[in-house]
């Protein structure tokens, strides 16, 4: 029989979602697709079928944002269209599996309450992957979930990429470096296998430019060091996030201008970033590239500057450089953007051809480049199917 597997990726303001189906032996192919945009303040509900059309779709006013409706529309859509077939299984993408999970694993009421206590430290993401959750529990009871954590692929990390310096009794209570989007660099890397396997053994940084943005150092097809830390807060500049800074702002930001704890993680977390560096223009790269307003511009400025010299420790890191991939939103669509970073690696030899870059083309390096530049679109829902259906037992899952 074959196995419909429905993959929830909750970001930090989308909830995108797909419907797979896994034939006996291993051949999968996308039934339908959707997302819920802007969570929070005026949520876009589209479904579409595997050829892009729209099946279904729906806006909700400012006043009715809870996340409950919202699922409950998904799910319901979801079981119109399959159409007789019934969903045999649930995956999360799940942002962070602390200390204690470090491969994808069944839900259960234990493995909840453990990530209930994650929640300070990813609130972006946590809260809404436990309403996913708990939602999808009761509008499909009989059907299985498991959480694929976007931490696991970094397991592979060195300690001395992993620890910070700071005394050994917080490292053991999980005060550690965990790496995040590892569901995106995991499909990146197996996709190398097959269209560059040259690189696939070599040393490349991924680029996960979405809404969070993090690097990841791959030294053959395994994170040997990333931009991300304890939290996603850590690393690169992104949507409202700042990204890495000195701790001692923190410090300040308590004692002279009186913020609480939970002030400061507002500040850090959803004031920041590209929103605040544009003087609130956007937090969205698009518009921030269409903006006439010079601190717009400055923003992308930033953002560029803070991702050369991130990426210039993960070089460091990896002793050299073979490959650099460009993906999510921003890495996929933004040809300004890898325009502007591949020239600030210029010093390393790295060549663009500017009209393979305007088309996204999938290798936008000069065949003189040092380092091969690529854009492979990411998908973290088939990390997800696979997953879920491993965790569950189904052999057919090596296939995918
Ligand atoms: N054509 C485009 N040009 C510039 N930026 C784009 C384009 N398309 C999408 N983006 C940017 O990609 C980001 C969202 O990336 P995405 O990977 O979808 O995020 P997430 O999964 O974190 O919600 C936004 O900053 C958006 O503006
Ligand atoms: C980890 C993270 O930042 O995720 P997202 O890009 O979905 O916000
Ligand atoms: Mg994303």
């Amino acid at each position: 029989m074959p196995r419909i597997v429905l993959a929830l990726n909750a970001g930090s303001s989308s909830l995108k979602f797909s419907a797979t189906t896994v034939g006996e032996e291993g051949q999968s192919s996308l039934l339908l697709k959707g997302e819920i945009e802007d969570i929070g303040s005026a949520p876009h509900f589209v479904l579409k079928n595997a050829q892009g059309a729209i099946l279904a779709e729906r806006r909700w006013t400012d006043s009715e944002t809870s996340m409950q409706p919202l699922l409950e529309e998904v799910a319901v859509r979801v079981r119109e269209h399959l159409t007789g077939d019934e969903l045999t299984a649930i995956g999360h993408r799940v942002v962070h599996g602390g200390p204690d999970h470090m491969a994808p694993e069944r839900v259960t009421p234990a493995l909840i309450a453990s990530l209930e206590k994650l929640t300070p430290i990813a609130p972006l993401h946590i809260p809404h992957n436990l309403a996913l959750i708990r939602s999808m529990m009761k509008l499909c009871p009989d059907v299985p979930q498991v959480a694929c954590f976007d931490t696991a692929f970094h397991r592979t990390m060195p300690a001395v990429a992993r620890r910070f310096a700071l005394p050994a009794v917080y490292e053991a209570a999980g005060v550690r470096r965990y790496g995040f989007h590892g569901l995106s660099y995991e499909y990146i890397a197996r996709k190398l296998e097959s269209i560059a396997p040259h690189l696939a053994k070599g040393r490349v940084i991924v680029a996960h430019l979405g809404n969070g943005a993090s690097l990841c150092a791959l030294q053959a097809g395994r994170s040997l060091d990333t931009t991300m830390g304890f939290s996603p807060l850590d690393g690169l500049v992104m949507g409202t996030r700042c990204g890495a800074l000195d701790p001692a702002i923190v410090l300040y930001l308590e004692n002279q201008f009186g913020l609480s704890v939970d002030e400061v993680r507002h500040l850090l977390y959803r004031e920041s970033g590209l929103l605040a560096l544009s003087g609130g223009v956007a937090n969205d790269m698009r518009t921030l590239l269409a903006s006439a307003e010079p601190k717009a511009r400055e923003a992308v400025e930033i953002f560029v500057h803070v991702l050369a010299r991130q990426a210039g420790g993960l070089i460091a890191s990896l002793q050299g450089l073979d490959g650099f991939v460009f993906t999510a939103g921003i890495g996929e669509h933004a040809s300004e953007i890898r325009a502007m970073v591949c020239e600030k690696l210029a010093w390393l030899g790295v060549k663009i051809d500017p009209q393979a870059n305007l088309r996204h083309a999938d290798i936008i390096s000069t065949p003189d480049s040092e380092v091969e530049v690529w854009v492979i679109p990411t998908d973290e829902d088939a990390m997800i199917v696979r997953h879920t259906l491993a965790v569950l037992g189904d052999g057919r899952a090596r296939a995918l």
